[in-house]
């Protein structure tokens, strides 16, 4: 029998949730069944609930902000959603390791899940084993197609290429937002480029990096979207760390305690980027942010390369990824994908694009 209500609990209201909610709010207009009801919404201090699940979604921004409840345990949201009148997805918009470690627990009871963290499928093998043994087992579904290459069918396409049975050579490319932006402005095939430390502020107040900038500049937040992509492909790679992974954060700045300070003192350290910048264009070449997997040697990583300039890595635009699938059937030239690769309206679009799919399958 097709059910006429979802319930959608939201946690995380930041760049990508608040993009998320306007397209969600956009979506239940377009489209009125199955109808979507917000149930629960939290950020990290503050949470709206209701006896009856219902939350009004117009002004949940200003309802949240004006909210004196505190967010609920993640068992008690466990509880909460799994006692719900109808079906629920939960849509988690943080990059908390802690909502990732509860997946197994929400899906185990029933409770579907869409997200762009990549915490929970980049983190332990074992708990990419537990997601997807709770998913199967509970019949409740789990998407994270943001959680690489933001909106960009990446996750997808792989699984596609997997699922009809070709097989994965090779998968390259630029794979995050933040740094293809810094090198495209730091770097550029024309012209002189900007200074590296003012480009990182740039790019965080675009909202193309992590909460935590060093997050995106240690390399980490590249080795787990290739630990992702390498464990679709067939690798059960154990954690982003099990293979190389160049950081960008000076060695000075490696025990600094806080975000902001790290962007403050970072001007200190310019000319540590200058001078790779100078190496390769002392060879006609730029450098850039890259990473691979070799399927068959199982290697994995992560660090900067330089490029020819009429290269197409050299000449990517903004925050632009581009990720090369070599396939045995696609042979010497690989599926490429390319586009924006971060910012809240093309990351929130994965997450919608996922919660649709859900819903196709559970309504
Ligand atoms: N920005 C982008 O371009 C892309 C982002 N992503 C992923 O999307 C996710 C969100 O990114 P973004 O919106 O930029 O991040 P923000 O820092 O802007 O927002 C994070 C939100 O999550 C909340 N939050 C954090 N931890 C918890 C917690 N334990 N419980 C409840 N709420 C919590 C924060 O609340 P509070 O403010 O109270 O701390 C905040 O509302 C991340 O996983 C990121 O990797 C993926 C692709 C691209
Ligand atoms: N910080 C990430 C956001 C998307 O995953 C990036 O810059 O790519
Ligand atoms: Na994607």
């Amino acid at each position: 029998m097709a059910t006429n209500k979802i319930y959608v609990a939201i946690i995380g209201a930041g760049g990508v949730g608040k993009c998320f909610l306007s397209q969600l709010e956009a979506l239940s207009k377009r489209r009125p069944t199955p109808k979507l009801s917000l149930c629960y919404i939290s950020t990290s201090k503050k949470a709206l609930f209701n006896p009856d699940y219902s939350i009004a979604v117009e002004n949940v921004l200003q309802d949240l902000a004006a909210s004196s409840k505190a967010p609920m345990s993640l068992p008690q949201v466990a509880d909460y959603l799994a006692t719900a009148p109808s079906k629920v997805i939960l849509v988690d918009n943080t990059s908390s390791q802690d909502v990732a470690d509860t997946y197994p627990l929400f899906l185990s009871r029933g409770i579907s899940i869409v997200t762009p963290n990549k915490k929970a499928f980049s983190g332990s093998y074992k708990l990419w084993q537990d997601i997807f043994t709770a998913a199967a087992t509970s019949g409740a579904k789990v998407y994270h197609e943001s959680s690489v290459g933001a909106g960009l069918p990446v996750i997808s396409t792989l699984k596609d290429l997997v699922d009809t049975g070709d097989e994965v050579t090779k998968i390259e490319g630029v794979f995050s937002g933040t740094m293809s932006f810094l090198f495209n402005s730091f770097a550029p095939v024309e012209g002189s480029g900007g200074q590296w430390s003012a480009e990182v502020k740039k790019a965080k107040e675009l909202g193309y990096t992590e909460p935590d900038p060093r997050d995106d500049l240690n390399g980490l937040d590249v080795a787990r979207k290739l630990t992702i992509l390498a464990r679709l492909a067939g690798l059960p790679v154990e954690s982003p760390t099990s293979f190389p992974v160049q950081s960008l954060i000076p060695k000075e700045l490696e025990s600094v305690s806080s975000g902001d300070e790290f962007l403050q003192r970072l001007p200190e350290f310019d000319s540590q980027m200058e001078e790779t910048k100078a190496a390769a264009q002392n060879k006609g070449k730029v450098v850039r942010f890259v990473g691979s997997i070799d399927v068959a040697t199982k290697a994995v990583k992560v660090g900067l390369e330089e490029f020819d300039k009429s290269h197409p890595i050299a000449a990517l635009k903004g925050s632009d990824n581009i990720i090369s699938f070599y396939t045995k059937r696609y042979g010497a030239n690989p599926l490429i994908i390319q586009g924006a690769g971060a910012g809240g309206e093309v990351t929130a679009m994965g997450v919608t694009s996922d919660l649709l799919k859900v819903l196709s399958q559970i309504s």
